[in-house]
């Protein structure tokens, strides 16, 4: 009432549907709120408001009013809104996320932009992403020969989690990987009480404050535990710092502490703000990648044509012969498209956020200062006025009509193109974009180079949405992964794997016995490179056996498969052997002698 009497004009608030007293609008938000947003829209248009008990939201749905804010009005909508749960977050007030517009939160995004999080940066930690991409592909090759079923979703989780802990603060340099591990879980659980928090908040300060569930002060018990354990990593990285003990390489914490100790900084970093960083960098990266391979995997699972497409282009420009790399990123549009076609129908942050900083008029409504305003990026990202066939998975959209090249404007996610907003756009936008690409990409390559997926049954992947605004998926992505290439079978003298071709394609008989179709071969290799018929004193190391007298190497040597009393090797092989044979020399020409432990054997 104060509003109206104090403006000359009337104030003509974005169309809204009817409210019932003290809930406002809560009533008509269902479990999968992103979807009741959805329906509200198409009643009353892609912009509405709503009030939720103490709060107060515009909804924006469309390319077009998203354009007119985030880019014609980008300064008035830079802020975040305030989150309820401030009041149980113990670095309140040090946090970059919901940082206000202004000196603190520029410096920070210029620290990520150029420094932590650069594409020179993405690129100095490829091996920590290759690393922990290897630890996927040996969890599912051995899900694959022993038959059982992976949970996929929780492999995602546990690489993203793995590469950020050792991207930001070197599991090693934290003495054991028990802190790491301790970090994630700690994240683990924020999470869910963040998800929880949120939810809770728009019971308004008085009901919030209370704390009526206990969720604000479990919160801010965890987050104390976890403050203790990333200062006493903090306080290791400054030991090692100190004391110039050598490390393979500087970590994100190395570079924070680094402007910490600056005293000519622009602003002067606090602990408590590299510990507040430090958890935005977890809590903003890990689950939205995870979720975006999840949704990745599961879609090409449920379209068997577009995956064949997806292993002949990586087929074509990688070979059989070693794993795809990062590197092959640029060469492979396909895999772009697919990559960009998963987050336009399942973006892992479904919502933006930002709030009106002074009262302006968007689309001839007045939104008012200090309104929140959502942009509801499902909505945006499948509405058919943007989109032909806006629900269907076709990666070909983002593809030139001819020649099977990439359109550049069809494929920019980073902003300027508003129908394609995942990774949010302008000054706000996410700064850890590079580095969910390079590992989005990365994983989802080299999955499907090895690998196929089975679901129990012969059945699709259920895609219903979990309830709430997280877009996870409502069900386990439980497969069961078939491998159709190994990088990892080495070829020694312990192999490493049996050797498995997946699935028999038509029956066949071998020395009278009928194998039928679709029958799962296992060549055991402890069995065939010991087989006393083809090697003399076959259990004993005698490196000599692949030598000729005048110390070149017998024909033996050949491990790739010809020589069938030695079929310990993939088409892993060049990769393998890279690294088997170079760590080895290492370890054997400069670094060490060793002793054995007598007592132990
Ligand atoms: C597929 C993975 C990811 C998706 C879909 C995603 C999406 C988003 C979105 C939509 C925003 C809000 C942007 C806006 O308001 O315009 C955001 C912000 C942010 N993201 Fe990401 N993100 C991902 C991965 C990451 C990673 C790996 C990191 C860092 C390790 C990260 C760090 C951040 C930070 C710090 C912000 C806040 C930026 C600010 O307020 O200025 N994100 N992200």
């Amino acid at each position: 009432i104060k509003g109206r009497m104090k403006s000359k004009t009337p104030i003509q608030h974005p169309p809204s549907p009817p409210a019932l007293p003290l809930i406002g609008h809560f009533h008509l938000l269902g479990p999968e709120t992103a979807k009741s947003f959805q329906t509200l829209a198409s009643r009353y248009g892609p912009i509405l408001r709503l009030r939720l008990v103490s709060k107060t939201s515009v909804i924006v749905s469309s390319a077009m009013i998203a354009k007119e804010i985030l880019k014609d009005n980008e300064m008035n909508f830079i802020s975040r809104p305030v989150v309820g749960y401030s009041w149980f977050n113990i670095y309140d007030g040090s946090t970059f996320v919901f940082a206000e517009y202004g000196t603190y939160w520029r410096f920070m995004k210029k620290l990520c932009m150029t420094e932590l999080l650069s594409l020179a940066q993405v690129s100095r930690f490829t091996d920590i992403r290759r690393d922990e991409t290897m630890k996927l592909l040996e969890t599912l090759v051995k899900c694959s020969y022993e038959g059982k079923s992976c949970d996929l979703g929780k492999e995602f989780l546990r690489l993203t989690n793995n590469y950020t802990c050792r991207i930001v603060m070197s599991t090693r340099c934290s003495a054991s990987e028990d802190e790491s591990k301790k970090v994630w879980e700690f994240i683990k659980e924020i999470e869910e009480l963040l998800a929880k928090l949120t939810f809770g908040e728009i019971l308004g300060p008085l009901l919030g404050k209370l704390d009526l569930f206990g969720y604000g002060r479990k919160l801010k018990t965890l987050l104390s535990s976890f403050d203790t354990l990333v200062e006493k990593i903090m306080i290791k990285h400054e030991e090692d710092m100190r004391f110039c003990r050598k490390k393979e390489r500087r970590d994100l914490m190395d570079l924070l502490l680094d402007v910490y100790r600056d005293e000519n900084a622009e602003v002067k970093l606090t602990r408590k703000n590299i510990k507040a960083l430090i958890l935005e960098l977890f809590t903003a990266g890990t689950e939205t990648s995870a979720k975006a391979l999840e949704w990745t995997i599961a879609e090409l699972i449920n379209h068997p044509q577009e995956f064949k497409k997806l292993k002949e282009e990586i087929h074509r420009v990688v070979g059989s012969q070693r794993l795809v790399e990062e590197s092959d990123i640029p060469n492979l549009p396909y895999l772009r498209a697919v990559i960009r076609e998963s987050l336009r129908l399942h973006p892992p942050s479904a919502v933006l956020l930002r709030r009106c900083v002074q009262d302006c008029k968007i689309s001839g409504y007045d939104i008012l200062a200090n309104e929140g305003v959502l942009f509801n990026l499902i909505d945006i990202m499948r509405d058919p006025s943007s989109w032909e066939n806006p629900l269907d998975f076709q990666p070909e959209r983002f593809m030139e009509k001819s020649g099977g090249h990439y359109d550049p404007y069809q494929m920019d996610i980073r902003g300027q193109n508003f129908k394609m907003l995942a990774f949010g756009t302008g000054r706000r936008g996410c700064p850890g974009a590079s580095l969910a690409l390079a590992a989005v990409h990365g994983v989802i390559a080299a999955l499907a180079q090895c690998f196929d997926f089975e679901v129990e049954g012969g059945k699709e992947i259920d895609m219903e949405e979990k309830a709430g605004l997280a877009n996870a998926m409502a069900h386990p992505l439980l497969c069961y992964p078939i491998t159709h290439f190994n990088p990892l079978a080495v070829h020694s003298f312990h192999p490493s794997q049996p050797l498995t071709i997946p699935k028999l394609s038509e029956g066949c008989t071998v020395k009278g016995y009928h194998i039928p179709s679709k029958t799962r071969l296992i060549f055991k290799f402890w069995g065939i490179p010991r087989d006393p018929k083809y090697w003399e004193n076959p259990v004993e190391f005698q490196p000599e056996r692949f030598l000729t007298e005048n110390g070149s190497l017998k024909g033996q040597l050949d491990v790739r498969g010809q020589h069938l009393s030695s079929l310990a090797i993939w088409p892993g092989i060049s990769l393998a052997q890279q690294i088997v044979q170079t760590s080895l020399a290492a370890l054997v020409q400069l670094c060490f002698e060793w002793k054995i432990d007598r007592k132990r054997k």
